[in-house]
């Protein structure tokens, strides 16, 4: 069953247990997928897991999903429930063990440049310049085009991620930011139909995770792209997705219902912090996430009762010692 829940009505009141949220609450609407926007990529009964025997690992279960035509929407989840699984399989490199993704109907059998993926971790050649990264997917995905036509191209590139001045730079000589720049532009150029962000801004510090997240959403806006970006910030996903979907989590991690951002756009952070909707938003969505974890936990413990969580027998210390902490007294 795929869950679209509005959250135009939501309130910031909203309780812990989102059980109670989905079943119970009269102000959320549930619209019918059916009436939604063609959908460009389908899931259908998706599983993957790893290994095999007593070390198999199954991380996804059952995941059905639709991604509309030029929507943006986040996938949010902590860290280890399989998001960087989900983004793989949905750019076909990986398969499922179970179940079938689709784009446009056709069955997803591989990597393709209509499902660009930016990775978590740049992945960048560091013996090429940011302008050779870009160049060498460019020339090897529009081999028809003359080789001016591929030089333009590149610059249009460099240009829009606002690297120009340093697309002669390797990428050691590149801060992080530029990294994931030239690695956001480097996708872009092979003008997928859909960008698949696999936690792109996680390893950046603040400023500049804010400022790369604003010219995603400027170059969403201007390209007019289907967006799927994976994040583990309730925030992040809120300013930038026209919809919400959880991970549960794993393992069988499964996606939790999906919130519909109502919010208009541009979204302005600072605004945003006295937004009704957006504040019913993040406790619902932030609220669902601790519950279903704090569920995730207790079925584990009610699995493995022998498991169950016991204080380390430490002895305490005597703290009626004298201290023997040492003061510098000397020249300052
Ligand atoms: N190639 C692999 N072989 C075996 N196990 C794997 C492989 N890739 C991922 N896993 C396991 O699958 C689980 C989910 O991993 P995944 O990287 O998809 O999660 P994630 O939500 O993206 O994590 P993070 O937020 O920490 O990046 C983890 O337990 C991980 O150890």
């Amino acid at each position: 069953m795929i869950l679209d829940v509005s959250v135009s009505s939501l309130s910031s009141s909203i309780g812990a247990n989102m059980s109670a949220v989905l079943e119970t609450s009269p102000t959320i609407k549930r619209r019918a997928i059916s009436s939604a926007p063609k959908p460009i990529l389908q899931m259908r009964g998706v599983c993957k897991g790893y290994g095999s025997g007593v070390t198999r690992n199954e991380v996804l279960q059952n995941i059905n999903l639709n991604i509309r035509e030029g929507e943006f929407l986040a996938v949010v989840g902590f860290s280890g429930s399989g998001k960087t699984t989900f983004t793989q399989l949905l750019a076909g490199l990986i398969s499922p063990d179970k179940g079938t993704i689709t784009m446009n109907d056709e069955p997803v059998k591989g990597p393709s440049p209509d499902r660009g993926m930016v990775f978590q971790n740049y992945s960048l050649l560091p013996w090429l310049t940011v302008r050779g990264n870009i160049a060498l997917s460019v020339n090897a995905v529009f081999k028809e085009w003359s080789r001016e036509q591929r030089r333009d191209h590149v610059e249009k590139f460099i240009d829009m991620v606002g690297l120009s001045h340093a697309a002669h730079r390797r990428p050691h000589e590149l801060s992080g930011g530029m990294r994931q720049r030239t690695s956001l532009a480097r996708t872009l150029a092979l003008k997928p139909k859909v960008l698949l962000l696999d936690e792109p801004l996680s390893a950046l510090d603040a400023l500049t995770r804010g400022q790369l997240g604003d010219e995603i959403l400027k170059i969403w806006s201007e390209e007019k792209q289907t967006c799927v970006m994976i994040t583990n910030d309730v925030d992040e996903a809120i300013m930038v997705a026209d919809r919400i979907v959880p991970l549960n989590p794993g393992p069988n991690a499964s996606l939790g219902p999906v919130f519909t951002v109502g919010i208009d756009r541009p979204r302005n952070k600072t605004e945003l912090n006295d937004n009704e909707e957006f504040k019913g938003l993040r406790n619902a969505v932030t609220n669902y996430l601790v519950a279903v974890r704090q569920k995730a936990r207790r079925d584990e413990m009610a699995a493995n009762p022998t498991q169950a969580f016991r204080l380390p027998e430490i002895e305490p210390s005597d703290l009626t010692r004298p201290t023997r902490a040492v003061f510098n007294t000397g020249p300052r």
